[in-house]
């Protein structure tokens, strides 16, 4: 019997594709992506609750009708996460970055090489080939270098002293997400279009559910219906309750929809989705700003003194290699983004870019996508990470 996989997607646009509104995120729009909204409240930055709206808007946002989200007949519970080693799935995910550094880095020390500068350049045009730029390529270079100028070295030299290297530049933790020390713990989701964000936020509702924890989705990517009927299923499948609100509605109003739900309905975590964007896109950006600042009012709103949300996470896409890198330049600086999840580090050999992300951002990359399966996310741990990228095996 074929095992279930509640991360096999039922693209919603495999069936009746919708048409996105004409209209930014933000703007408003006509046509409805939920069953199970209500019309959706802009709220108000200045006033305490969100701001009336025409027609007949109540003074407070009314919670949408939360889907309770029994698990469907179909939909059996999620499957436990396979024991395939941490390691392993970190080095399987890797595979296509390890051949690279590994099958190259062995070639050219075969014979045993004396390092010279032409060596060292070769080193450095490996390095590059990972997408890990030059700042990182040039250091592990140049620690080469002054280590073993003038003598023959081997495999296990070089890749010594790079994984040396490589610890040195990203000096980070491992963590989870920050949670909150009382209440629900809120998470807003950014990135740009199709860095896999829905996806990543499905395996952080699996894992958390995996650690006995209740869960609420606020589908705040308004402007793509898909998006939000794509985040259902997910609600659906993983049995967690949703938060919707009409296509073309205000995201800040789900968000704050969310975050009520989150401290009403005692959930210990809530995460809110949000429209893909540029980080070109200054209006767009700026939004992401508004909806912070919401989701804090609306959790002070309910809960006197909380503040939130307690963690932003950056999806980037690790096939976008050194685009990534803008990308979380751009969002770093407009979101107030706190974390990073590298999705997609399987589907690509540019995994290298995990180390200047570490190094020039700041911000921890705290989950790796490592694939389209349940047990295909890990939280970040950079000695995993550098003895996978490196296995001399
Ligand atoms: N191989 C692999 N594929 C992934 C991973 N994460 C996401 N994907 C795939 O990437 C594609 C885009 O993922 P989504 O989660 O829909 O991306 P998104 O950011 O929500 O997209 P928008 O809603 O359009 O902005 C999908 O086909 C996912 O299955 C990963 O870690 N590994």
């Amino acid at each position: 019997m074929a095992k279930w996989n509640p991360f096999r997607r039922n693209k919603p646009e495999d069936k009746a594709p919708q048409e996105s509104p004409a209209v930014e995120p933000g703007q408003g729009g006509e046509s409805d992506a939920s069953s199970e909204s209500t019309t959706p409240v802009a709220p108000s930055e200045s006033s305490t609750a969100p701001a009336q709206q025409t027609p007949a808007v109540p003074s407070e946002p009314v919670p949408t009708e939360p889907t309770s989200k029994a698990p469907t007949p179909e939909a059996p519970e999620p499957e436990k996460e396979q024991k395939t080693g941490f390691f392993s799935k970190f080095k399987t995910a890797l595979k296509k970055t390890v051949n690279v550094l590994n099958t190259d880095l062995r070639d050219i020390v075969k014979e045993g090489r004396l390092v010279d500068d032409a060596f060292l350049e070769e080193i450095f045009a490996l390095m590059i080939r990972t997408d890990m730029g030059v700042a990182s390529a040039s250091k592990i270079r140049d620690d080469i270098g002054k280590k073993f100028r003038a003598r023959k070295v081997e495999f296990s030299d070089l890749v010594g002293s790079a994984k040396e290297t490589v610890r040195e530049i990203m000096q980070q933790g491992s963590a989870d997400v920050n949670f909150a020390e009382s209440g629900p713990t809120i998470i807003m989701v950014v990135g740009v279009n199709g860095a896999g964000k829905t996806t990543s936020i499905a395996k952080l509702v699996y894992r958390y559910k995996e650690m006995g924890k209740s869960v609420v989705l606020g589908a705040g990517d308004t402007f793509r219906a898909a998006a939000v009927e794509q985040l259902t299923v997910w609600a659906n499948r993983l049995n967690a309750e949703i938060i919707t609100g009409k296509s073309g509605s205000d995201p800040a109003s789900v968000a704050w929809q969310a975050t009520e739900a989150a401290y009403n309905n005692d959930h210990d975590i809530c995460i809110i989705d949000t429209a893909g964007r540029l980080q070109t896109q200054s209006n767009l950006m700026d939004e992401l700003g508004r909806i912070n600042r919401l989701i804090n009012k609306a959790a002070n709103k309910v809960s006197e003194g909380s503040t939130a949300p307690h963690e932003v996470l950056l999806v980037l896409d690790a096939t976008a290699g050194q685009n990534a890198l803008s990308q979380a330049k751009g969002f770093s600086e407009a979101a107030n983004c706190t974390g990073i999840v590298l999705a997609k580090l399987d589907g690509t050999a540019k995994g290298g870019v995990a180390i200047p992300i570490c190094q020039e951002f700041g911000l921890p990359v705290k989950f790796i996508g490592l694939g389209e399966t349940p047990d295909a996310f890990a939280k970040f741990d950079v000695d995993t990470f550098v003895d996978a990228l490196f296995d001399e095996n």
